[in-house]
């Protein structure tokens, strides 16, 4: 199996496979009198194609062990898919551009601290990955009529192991 790089999770680097939800960066502002601060329109929602409708779940990760093998990518061709933990917690994003799976360009980001993400309609992603514990994950995605759900196979699959984490998290250390 090929190991897989895996780097740290942030905005540029995320980019071509869609948002990624943090306080840092975003636009805030004080609401309710001063109250409360609101993190405002932190990801682009994208599920009415064919009527869809969005919905609101959580998903409860078990964590997985490593070292973990990346055997198949799914994308969602109608509609966006946001995961925020619930709480602080490490978990591996896998993504792949959007259109024809090409195995090659599949790559890893390890999230650090509380940070979701949103994959934009059609961006191939692994399905959640959690880490170290049973983490609990509001996810927004799309309910309603239409398949959408393509999953494929990879001929050569992809392994993250240990080093690779360590690696991701030194890189973050170095980008603070
Ligand atoms: N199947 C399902 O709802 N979850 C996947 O789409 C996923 O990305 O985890
Ligand atoms: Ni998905």
């Amino acid at each position: 199996m090929r190991p897989l790089r895996v780097e740290p999770l942030s905005r540029a680097a995320f980019a071509p496979f869609g948002d990624v939800i943090e306080l840092a960066g975003a636009r805030h502002y004080p609401i309710n009198g001063g109250s409360c601060e609101r993190y405002h329109d932190l990801a682009q929602v994208d599920v009415a194609e064919q009527g869809g409708r969005p919905l609101i779940n959580v998903f409860r990760g078990q964590a997985r062990d490593l070292p973990i093998t990346i055997s198949m990518m799914e994308r969602h061709p109608l509609g966006s898919q946001a995961f925020l933990p619930l709480g602080e917690t490490e978990y591996l994003i896998v993504v792949a551009p959007p259109g024809e799976l090409d195995p090659a360009a599949v790559c890893a980001f390890l999230s650090t601290g509380w940070q979701g993400v949103n994959y934009h309609r059609g961006v191939w992603h692994h399905p959640l990955l959690a880490l170290h514990h049973t983490s609990d994950f509001i996810v927004v995605d799309r309910g309603g009529q239409g398949h959408n759900c393509d999953e494929v196979a990879l001929a050569e699959p992809w392994q993250i192991d240990l080093s690779m984490l360590q690696a991701a998290r030194a890189a973050q250390t170095e980008q603070n």
